[in-house]
């Protein structure tokens, strides 16, 4: 009883100085005045430093609308927003995109935005990211955009049962005696669907199908974001101790590196005694092993660290973009049979035809453009102070963004832009994976997302194998809104929220 008081007076008290240094740190950011673009931003005088506190405070629950005023205030000009821990310097004119994305890496840097985010060295097996695109750089495009790209349309037929097996057993489990319609938990299903079939592709069957490993492998991307997040609020030298706090002593990582160890440490000596291609299993692992520099050869722990860090990225924001297209369908339920009948049309069926779909390729792009699981993109963060042609500075340390939801929200760029319009992309002409600055879902230039080919793929064949086989609803007193959560830029799907599903056959008969 003791013991369980002086814990507890101890995790008060945590709780107490993580608080404080979080204010302690606001005031600071919110008090600070480092450069050309701030001075003219900060008001001076203690009543407007406290505001701009309570600013630093709002974002982290507002940040998404935060965003959006700005933008609406005046348009196209740079704007900042102060957060926890950084400024956001948010720009979205054609110039200055332009201008972003031809900095060098020594200058603005998107590895060092995910260094800031996700603590790699704590949450990544001690993963030292380099700050510019370093070997990994090319290693991404070519084992993502170019091999899994590739062999994705051999894999599909698999990956396809797979998903609907898994997704009638999610759905098996949400009957109850009283109702004739299964109710899913939708986000925590997609994280499961999406996570077999990322692990599939990234280590194979053998190891997809270890339940203790796939457990692992799901919980892992999860436990890396919420560490990073308390990581951000704590200082440097309780990292150690808040991490293994965090994630339960490292518990998801631990697993995932016990059984990927051995498998790259026995493929690496394949690759000594000369293995031919032919012979090589067709799974990510392999190919990031074969990507790898020749002069400088990866370890098996380098090996690993880079399987975790393309993993951790594999998984959230497919799953995100999968829910946010179920709750699109059953908002605008007329294109439910709109797209079974493009399904049904396709001369050889619709899996072997997944980019010959322009009603499903566009109904998504829609569905992204109103609802991506971020109102920013194109981060970057200023390892030099950095100051655009028109004067426009980004302090070091702080970032520069684009604000995308904004963006793909502006009337100037989209007629109607609140209207949910599945067929806008067809009369515009445009596919779901185009880069395009009025579109910045994947980011754009060298940088761009390397996974979208796949992701489109995943994400068609899965919305198609629901619509084809199950009618879809969600209680109708649920407004849209109170589906998701704000946290920082982030629009994340409440857990809580089910979408309920009934197997087509049921409602025929
Ligand atoms: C709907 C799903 C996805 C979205 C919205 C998305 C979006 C993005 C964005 C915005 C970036 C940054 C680009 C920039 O700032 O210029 C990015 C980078 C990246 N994405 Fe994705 N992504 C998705 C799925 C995936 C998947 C499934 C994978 C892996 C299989 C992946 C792998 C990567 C990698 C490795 C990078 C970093 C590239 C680099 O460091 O050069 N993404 N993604």
């Amino acid at each position: 009883m003791e013991y369980l008081l002086l814990a507890s007076l101890q995790g008060f008290f945590f709780v107490c100085f993580i608080l404080a240094f979080v204010v302690f740190k606001s005031w600071k950011i919110a008090t600070s005045s480092s450069g050309e673009i701030k001075k003219s931003f900060r008001p001076a005088g203690i009543s407007a430093k406290i505001e701009s506190l309570v600013a630093v405070l709002r974002f982290f629950v507002s940040g998404p609308s935060i965003i959006l005023d700005g933008y609406a205030n005046g348009k196209n000009a740079p704007y900042v927003v102060q957060t926890q821990g950084k400024d956001l310097v948010i720009v979205s004119s054609d110039n200055h995109i332009k201008e972003l994305l031809e900095a060098p890496e020594t200058q603005l840097s998107l590895h060092a935005v995910a260094k800031d985010l996700f603590k790699p060295k704590y949450t990544m097996y001690e993963f030292d990211v380099h700050d510019e695109m370093a070997a990994n750089g090319s290693m991404h495009f070519r084992v993502l955009r170019t091999l899994l790209t590739a062999n994705l349309p051999r894999m599909l037929p698999e990956l396809q049962n797979m998903m609907q097996r898994e997704f009638a057993k999610e759905t098996l489990q949400g009957y109850t005696k009283t109702d004739e319609w299964s109710r899913i938990p939708t986000f925590d299903v997609a994280k499961r669907l999406v996570a077999r079939i990322n692990s599939y592709l990234f280590v194979g069957k053998d190891l997809t199908e270890n339940p203790e490993y796939l457990e692992a492998a799901l919980a892992y991307p999860q436990e890396v974001f919420v560490t990073g997040e308390v990581l951000q609020l704590t200082p440097e030298f309780l990292a150690p101790v808040v991490t293994s706090i965090a994630t339960k002593q490292g518990k998801a990582l631990k697993t995932m590196l016990r059984y990927l160890f051995p498998i790259v440490e026995e493929r690496l000596r394949q690759r000594e005694k000369g293995i031919l291609p032919s012979e090589r299993p067709l799974d990510c692992l392999q190919w990031i092993i074969d990507s790898s520099p020749t002069k400088e050869k990866w370890d098996a722990k380098k090996v690993v660290q880079e399987t975790l860090a393309l993993w951790f990225g594999s998984v959230h924001q497919l799953s995100m973009a999968f829910v946010y297209a179920l709750y699109d369908l059953v908002d605008n339920p007329s294109y439910i049979t709109l797209l079974r009948e493009e399904l049904a049309s396709a001369p050889d069926g619709w899996l072997s035809s997944l980019n010959d779909l322009p009603l499903l390729d566009s109904f998504l792009k829609e569905s992204t453009r109103l609802s991506p699981s971020d109102s920013i993109s194109l981060r970057r963060k200023a390892l030099k102070t950095f100051i655009f042609s028109d004067g426009t500075v980004v302090p070091k340390g702080s970032w520069v963004c684009v604000p995308q939801r904004a963006i793909q929200r502006d009337a100037a760029y989209y007629e109607n832009p609140e209207r949910f319009d599945g067929h806008r992309f067809i009369k515009q002409g445009s596919a779901l994976t185009d880069l395009d600055a009025r579109f910045p879902f994947w980011g754009l230039g060298k940088r761009a997302c390397p996974g979208r080919f796949y992701a489109v793929g995943i994400l068609k064949m899965m919305v198609a194998s629901v619509i084809e086989q199950y009618d879809i609803d969600i209680d109708q007193a649920t407004n849209p809104e109170d589906r998701m959560f704000w946290w920082r830029s982030a629009i994340i799907p409440k857990s809580t929220i089910e979408l309920r599903v009934h197997e087509r056959q049921k409602t025929r008969a």
